[in-house]
């Protein structure tokens, strides 16, 4: 589809290198907790950046997460970044030469990492080990509107506005034929449309948590319920592909009928599905 909205107020986009291999994102995890069958949220951008590290990292293989370089998280909550120091511990010996993952995130998210994860005492601190001088990881900050340039195929990602209980972003990989945007953990959030409005939007992965009846527990922890999904996904042109991801273990059969009744004609949404392979544009 074509520009939706207004042009944004957008930082300056590195020119695109040549994409060699259309980009695909694979569904490591997409659920808002854990049972049998859900993973929480980890999705593979080509082989070698994560976006986001719940327990879904724990489906790659050993040659599979040799592969990553880059993290990319969207906020510190332990659903999402606990791939990371047990991602850390499995391929240090077999990394050597390779130089660091890096773990890219806001400024307030890396510290908590610091302070509260890597600290030596709930985890080694992977920052400097296995050599203070050649470590495992390496913590790079970004911040709200940046354009990166990631991994093998130089993947551009922009970073995007979230709200949440902490600080948070989502992200949207940029591509030539349409961009995919994920998220993150978001309540209702008027900035991210504004974000939006200059993207070329053909993919969405939005947060829904819970179902109607914990509208309250949604509105204090800063995560959709049908009726605050329906009132945002009112501004998305129904040609625009809607999946949806973080919704909690059991709620998906309530979400999706609580949905259906709030959503005008022609808006489709599917649940995203752990294992599922996304063709970008
Ligand atoms: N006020 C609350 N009442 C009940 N559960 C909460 C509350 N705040 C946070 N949580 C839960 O704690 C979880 C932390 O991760 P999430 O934000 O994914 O989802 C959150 C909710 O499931």
């Amino acid at each position: 589809m074509s520009n939706f909205l207004a042009q944004p107020a957008a930082p300056v986009v590195p020119a695109a290198l040549p994409e060699t291999r259309p980009a695909t994102v694979r569904v490591l995890g997409c659920s808002g907790s854990i049972a049998r069958d859900c993973r929480t949220t980890a999705f593979l951008l080509d082989d070698d950046v994560l976006i986001d590290a719940g327990t879904g990292v724990g489906d790659l293989s050993l040659d599979e997460l040799l592969r990553v370089d880059h993290v990319l998280l969207s906020h510190s909550h332990l659903d999402h970044v606990l791939g990371v120091p047990l991602l850390a511990d499995s391929v240090l010996r077999r990394r050597q030469g390779r130089g660091p993952i890096q773990v890219h995130a806001l400024p307030q998210t890396l510290a908590v990492l610091r302070q509260h994860l890597f600290n030596d005492l709930l985890w080694p601190d992977f920052t400097r080990l296995p050599q203070p001088a050649q470590p495992v990881l390496s913590l790079h900050e970004l911040a709200v509107g940046q354009t990166l340039e990631l991994g093998a195929q130089r993947r551009r990602i922009r970073v995007l506005p979230a709200r949440h209980t902490v600080p948070a972003v989502g992200y949207a990989v940029l591509g030539t034929g349409g961009d995919f945007v994920y998220t993150g953990d978001t309540g209702p959030n008027p900035a991210l449309w504004e974000a939006l409005r200059g993207l070329n939007l053909r993919q969405l992965v939005i947060e829904i948590a819970f179902s109607e009846g914990d509208r309250a527990i949604a509105t204090d922890s800063l995560h959709h319920c049908p009726s605050t999904l329906a009132a945002e996904l009112a501004q998305v042109p129904g040609e625009v592909e809607v999946l949806l991801t973080h919704v909690k273990p059991g709620e998906m059969p309530t979400v999706l009928a609580e949905l259906a009744a709030r959503l005008g004609p022609g808006r489709a949404v599917t649940a995203l599905r752990a294992g599922q392979r996304l063709n970008l544009g």
